[in-house]
């Protein structure tokens, strides 16, 4: 997925003034940046959630393998299907582990009996790293699961549409630290099968699971590349003031 020069505008507010990065299956991507400065307005970006967004409006270039996103010719329900989205806070429905999976590739025609479902539902169960704890218990509501089990299976559901990106907005800051752990794993597993981004305001968890950062700082990236270079060797002094607690 590639973004040139996006710029984003709440009525007369321009909150990001021109960003280009491009995301890829090899690297999980971090975004970082102290709070207000525009990670999770970009990261809306890519998925058009900014279109529910009142006075929102979006300039620039976005593509998913070649197709620009923002073209009228994008059936919006496809792509956030091909570009999932994972949120601060689980937000399962209120339905059985397994609706919760299936939901997604019913509305989408993607299976064609039950056993089909009931493989896709597996399937993703697996990936998300959650099948063995729910397995005995699919048609207990998704509520019902601890927080880290339940971003899992939001996770899970995300990946039951064969996403190409999974984008994930703080998706552990509501968990303890095991949970955190479980969800930092599972990125690194799924790394290399779906581009992912991650919005993140804790540095140690950029570092952990990204391979690429994006250093973001009012409405603009200041500094883009290997996250082991960003960590160790930052380039711009507002990225290392950043890093070393200055401000933020
Ligand atoms: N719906 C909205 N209407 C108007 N302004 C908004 C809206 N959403 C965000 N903004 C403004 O856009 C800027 C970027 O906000 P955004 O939430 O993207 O930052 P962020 O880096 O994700 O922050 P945080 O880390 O606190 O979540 C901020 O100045 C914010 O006040």
């Amino acid at each position: 997925m590639t973004a040139r020069n996006v710029r984003v505008f709440y009525g007369e507010f321009e909150a990001i003034t021109g960003v280009s990065i491009d995301v890829t299956r090899e690297d999980v991507t971090a975004f970082i940046g102290p709070s207000g400065c525009g990670k999770s307005t970009f990261l809306r970006c890519l998925n058009r959630m900014n279109d529910t967004v009142a006075g929102a409006r979006v300039v620039g270039d976005i593509q998913l393998d070649g197709e620009d996103i923002y073209s009228p010719a994008m059936d919006v329900v496809q792509l956030r299907a091909r570009v999932g989205m994972v949120f601060q806070k689980p937000n399962p429905f209120p339905k059985s582990i397994y609706e919760n999976v299936a939901y997604g590739p019913r509305i989408h025609g993607l299976a064609r009996t039950k056993a089909d479902m009931d493989g896709i539902v597996e399937q993703s169960l697996r990936r998300a790293g959650l099948w063995d704890e729910v397995k005995d218990r699919l048609a207990d509501s998704g509520t019902a699961l601890s927080g880290g089990q339940q971003q899992r299976l939001c996770i899970a559901r995300a990946i039951a549409v064969n996403p190409e990106v999974i984008l994930m907005d703080e998706p552990a800051s509501a968990l303890d630290p095991i949970a955190t752990a479980k969800i930092e794993e599972l990125i690194d597993d799924l790394r290399g099968r779906y581009a992912i981004v991650i919005v993140t305001h804790n540095m140690q968890q950029a570092a952990r699971v990204s391979q690429k950062t994006a250093f973001f700082h009012l409405g603009t990236v200041v500094e883009y590349g290997d996250t082991r270079e960003i960590f160790t060797n930052p380039k711009e002094t507002r990225t290392k003031d950043y890093i070393t607690g200055r401000y933020g």
